[in-house]
């Protein structure tokens, strides 16, 4: 797993890094004298088994040691994971057990991943409601008690048709009409009002739709953009839920991963703001499909737009403008819309 991270992201020296101890002064994060090594950072994930989990998990401990990372979920781990490092079983909706976790494992920074995502929440409504708004009251106060680090995810979800979708700044109306997206905005005003009032060092990052290679996305509006690699590379066909003009926010997860650690390990005096806008481009399926047929002549995709999904998809942003992010703590995406299709049809060939 490393050495596909290391292949990602180039990266021949994995040191173990402290947020704790990165001077303020410097203005280049990519520096190595940014870094102090041999601090250790205890981290705990929820809902690691998901899309993002693993990867995340892999590549921090890449940097603060294998030990140091705990991988928890509600599902069965997998073998895969099993293998990579600790894992622990953790409903997010038992706060004691959730608690225990972090004050046994002296956890510094929680990764809150658990979640129902927009086209899952829309038919499960409640279950949303638990888990992406009751759980953040959990994990809240439990990172308040233990003076803990809290990343929590925001998405392009957290946006309605009332806002501007091209572009859509950091700030501006949030009037989201899923489920999912009034719980990201609860998350997000909640985290906030925890730092202010707690002093938590509470950060949040608003994800575009999210491309990733080695694991399948779970409900979500945009995740037609990784079926279609696997269905195209097994039967040359593909059923597309959202038209093809449907254009919206999309990054690769190698991108995500490196651009969210870099996020949390920026000191707090940098940031300007607890909650940032994240993207790498914007595509829609038409033009994924375009990006995909020099490598698949004979691929064949329609368009059958599952209604709910469609919607959903309207009143989200089209371009997200995270030029804060760039400007504050030095965000920078690598993958583009080409190199991010060359890495997936490598991936779903090879494993023909
Ligand atoms: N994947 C994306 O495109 C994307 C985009 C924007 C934001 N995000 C956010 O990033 C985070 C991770 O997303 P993901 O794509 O990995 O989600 P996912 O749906 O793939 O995984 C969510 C995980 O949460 C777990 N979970 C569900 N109920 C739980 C419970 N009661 N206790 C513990 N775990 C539980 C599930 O088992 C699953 O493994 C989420 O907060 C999501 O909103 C993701
Ligand atoms: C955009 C994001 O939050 C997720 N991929 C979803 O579609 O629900």
């Amino acid at each position: 797993m490393l050495t596909k991270f290391a292949r990602y992201f180039n990266l021949t020296n994995l040191s173990r890094i402290s947020v704790r101890t990165l001077p303020c002064s410097s203005s280049n994060l990519n520096s190595k004298a940014d870094y102090t090594t041999n601090v250790q950072k205890n981290v705990l994930i929820t809902g690691g088994l998901g899309q993002l989990g693993l990867d995340f998990a892999n590549f921090l401990r890449g940097r603060y040691g294998r030990d140091n990372i705990l991988l928890t979920d509600i599902k069965q781990p997998t073998e895969e994971a099993l293998k990579s490092g600790r894992f622990e079983h953790l409903d997010v909706l038992d706060a004691r057990r959730f608690e225990a976790l972090v004050v046994e494992n002296r956890i510094d920074l929680v990764i809150h991943f658990s979640a129902i995502l927009s086209a899952l929440g829309e038919s499960n409504v409640q279950k949303a409601i638990d888990i992406n708004i009751h759980s953040v009251h959990s994990v809240l106060e439990i990172c308040r008690k233990h003076k803990v680090q809290l990343y929590c995810p925001s998405s392009i979800a957290a946006f309605g048709s009332t806002a501007p979708r091209n572009p859509t700044p950091d700030f501006t109306v949030q009037r989201p009409r899923t489920i999912y997206g009034v719980s990201k905005v609860h998350m997000e005003l909640m985290g906030e009002y925890y730092a202010e009032k707690y002093g938590l060092d509470f950060r949040s990052l608003r994800y575009p739709g999210i491309i990733s290679s080695d694991s399948m996305p779970g409900g979500g509006t945009t995740d037609y953009a990784v079926h279609i690699f696997y269905e195209i590379a097994a039967r040359n066909k593909y059923s597309c839920f959202l038209r093809e003009d449907s254009t919206l926010p999309m990054m690769f997860l190698p991108d995500c991963v490196r651009g969210t650690v870099k996020f949390l390990e920026t000191p707090r005096e940098k940031l300007k703001q607890y909650t940032y806008n994240l993207t790498a481009v914007s595509f829609n399926p038409k033009q994924l499909v375009d990006a995909m047929r020099p490598h698949f002549p004979q691929m064949e995709v329609t368009y059958e737009p599952d209604p709910v999904k469609q919607t959903i998809a309207d009143t989200w942003p089209q371009v997200f403008d995270d030029s804060n992010a760039r400007r504050d703590w030095g965000w920078n995406h690598k993958f583009g819309l080409e190199d991010m299709v060359q890495v997936m049809v490598d991936k779903v060939k090879s494993m023909k």
